[in-house]
């Protein structure tokens, strides 16, 4: 489970209602990469472009959805989007069903709100949105189990990494409606990278009800199926590789004589605020790194350890070799 205290990211997050607009992949390919130090294009769209710190009103909060909600898997990931749809108020918590064959799960969801069943038919039969939220080599088996209680009425959504929307189709019958999501822990606070793709009889609409929810939580990319592994290895992984860059820096800051609780604050901050640059100025990362950066400064001499240690091909090894498992999942 994603642990991360709300307060820790309390003054970046405070107020912030507005969810980046979903975003097509392919449309956004046909944009020119930006030169230097402009604002991007794909960016620079002004509908695109999330707004700081609003406050709170009828017409930027999120929409609500009203459709029952079941989770089959209650486990870290479920917890956190149902969490996470609570509280941006898209969904009521009466209406989030949930299975898991571990009682102490089951009373997590119950503990905010939720109706537990203990039966996966059982959810199927009370929900009408589903997700899939169990390990993805148990994605087939569960939706051979509850394949013949499926109607014309159920969206079924997996968040498993690696199964494509074939295998589910195989296991769930063609006439499903199916959706692939890959979503992040940072849902738990309004703050998801995501992405999604549509299969089998999925409409249009049955993705407007994804998007809508996953907007309430943070963004959502669509994109094609082929990409849902790069995704998996970048987004879907990239919470844990954040964290072990906040633990790490905060290490450095303690050995440099800082107090932990400090130094870790200091650490998750500036994260948060320079993630914010980015997606706010539109700037190129490197133009806003030069911005840090003085001549035989301080920055420079941090930047040209980092260097020394590889840490770009660091960062890119660790995308690939996810997305790489990612799509070894698929043949397990
Ligand atoms: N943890 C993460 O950051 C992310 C996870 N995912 C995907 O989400 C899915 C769930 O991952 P986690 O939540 O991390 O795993 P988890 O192990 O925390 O949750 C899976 C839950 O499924 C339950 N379960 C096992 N067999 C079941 C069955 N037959 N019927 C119903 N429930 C069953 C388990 O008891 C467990 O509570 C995976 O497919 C993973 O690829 C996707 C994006 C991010
Ligand atoms: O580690 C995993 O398998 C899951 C999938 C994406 C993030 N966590």
């Amino acid at each position: 489970m994603c642990h991360v205290s709300p307060a820790l990211f309390s003054a970046g997050l405070q107020n912030r209602q507005e969810s980046y607009n979903v975003v097509d992949v392919e449309t956004a390919a046909t944009y020119q990469r930006p030169a230097e130090g402009l604002l991007c294009p794909f960016y620079l769209r002004e509908a695109s472009r999330p707004q700081p710190h609003q406050p709170a009103t009828d017409s930027n909060m999120p929409q609500t959805v009203s459709k029952k909600l079941g989770f089959i898997g209650a486990g870290q990931m479920a917890e956190a989007l149902a969490r996470g749809f609570i509280d941006r108020g898209v969904i009521k918590a009466a209406d989030v069903h949930c299975t898991d064959p571990v009682q102490a799960r089951r009373e997590v969801f119950e503990g905010f709100g939720c109706q537990a069943q203990t039966s996966n038919v059982d959810v199927v039969k009370n929900s009408e949105v589903i997700f899939l939220a169990v390990k993805p080599q148990y994605v087939s088996v569960v939706l051979k189990e509850v394949k013949q209680y499926l109607t014309d009425e159920h969206i079924v959504v997996s968040i498993a990494a690696g199964i494509p929307l074939a295998v589910m189709k195989e296991s769930a019958g063609d006439d499903k409606r199916l959706v692939r999501v890959m979503p992040n822990t940072p849902c738990l606070v309004g703050e998801t990278a995501s992405a999604m793709c549509l299969g089998g009889k999925a409409s249009d609409a049955d993705g407007d009800i994804v998007k809508t929810l996953f907007n309430a939580v943070g963004s959502i990319f669509k994109v094609d199926e082929k990409l849902l592994s790069a995704v998996t290895g970048l987004s879907g992984s990239g919470p844990a590789y954040v964290f072990v860059v906040i633990e790490a820096l905060a290490d450095g800051g303690v050995r440099a004589g800082l107090p932990r609780d400090i130094a870790q604050q200091l650490a998750a901050q500036t994260v948060l605020g320079s993630a914010k640059m980015v997606l706010e100025t539109g700037k190129h990362p490197g133009a806003l790194k030069d911005m840090v950066t003085s001549p035989a400064g301080t920055t420079i001499a941090g930047v040209h350890e980092l260097e020394k240690c590889g840490i770009r091909a660091a960062f890119i090894n660790a995308v690939l070799a996810a997305s790489t498992r990612a799509d070894e999942l698929s043949k397990l």
